[in-house]
């Protein structure tokens, strides 16, 4: 594990029976499985940069995970663009670079060992993101291996997704489209986000948070877990089935 201290602090926040019962597996998308958050960042960047104004990981922080048109009235709000900017006009300016980039995702580390691993055990799996119907397939279109392992997906642009992350529906969603009826206590979900980490505590589900480094530590409250990477991922403390090569 590459950052003992940050499992040790969540790691006490959920107790043993929980973390024993778990049935099913819901991924988050933009960050978890695939490293797309860099291209939102380098995009809004450029276009704050027109402005003079600088892009930080606490805008990251409020930003990520939420729907497009959510995550751009909080870029406007946050870096006081009312009247030079609309949220359409930054959904607008930013599609052109994205649409560029986001064929070229490329899957975290962990994500094909760990995904192949829970298929090949029966245990159910899906995707809810925040992202739009029209982005995941840009995005995941070289990825159908792994992709087409998921019971199923919800995207963000889904009528029954109401609000975005932090509101829970995404996760209930996901957890109702399995096979009979899903305890939320039994479902794990796994997110890089502050507001995919209430969505899905929101919902009444487990959490492991993988964040990445540069958002700040406090945003990890509330993960039942945080990891630095799907690799330090321990199924079997899960009740999952364990990994056979350790
Ligand atoms: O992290 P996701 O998969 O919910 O996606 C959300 C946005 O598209 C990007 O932050
Ligand atoms: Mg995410």
């Amino acid at each position: 594990m590459a950052n003992p201290s940050m499992e040790e602090a969540a790691d006490d926040t959920t107790a043993p029976a929980a973390k024993a019962s778990i049935t099913h597996v819901v991924f988050d998308m933009d960050g978890l499985l695939l490293d797309t958050e860099g291209f939102y960042t380098l995009v809004q960047e450029r276009i704050l940069a027109r402005y003079g104004k600088t892009f930080d990981w606490s805008l990251k922080a409020k930003m990520m995970g939420k729907k497009a048109i959510e995550a751009a009235r909080v870029f406007i709000d946050e870096m006081g663009l009312e009247g030079l900017l609309t949220p359409e006009g930054f959904l607008e300016e930013r599609e052109d670079m994205l649409q560029e980039l986001f064929p070229t995702a490329e899957l975290m580390p962990g994500v094909k060992r760990l995904i192949n691993h829970l298929h090949a055990k029966g245990v159910p799996i899906c995707v809810a993101t925040g992202s739009h119907k029209r982005h995941f397939s840009l995005k995941t279109q070289k990825h159908g291996d792994i992709f087409s392992l998921m019971h199923h997906v919800v995207v963000g642009d889904d009528p029954e997704v109401k609000k975005g992350k932090p509101s829970p529906d995404v996760f209930l969603a996901a957890a109702k489209r399995f096979e009979g009826n899903v305890d939320p206590s039994k479902v794990l979900v796994f997110e890089d986000a502050p507001s995919g980490v209430a969505a899905a505590k929101n919902a009444g589900m487990s959490v492991v948070m993988v964040p990445d480094p540069r958002l700040d530590a406090s945003y990890h409250e509330g993960a039942d877990q945080v990891l630095s990477s799907l690799l330090d991922f321990d199924p079997s403390s899960w009740g999952l089935p364990p990994f056979e090569d350790v």
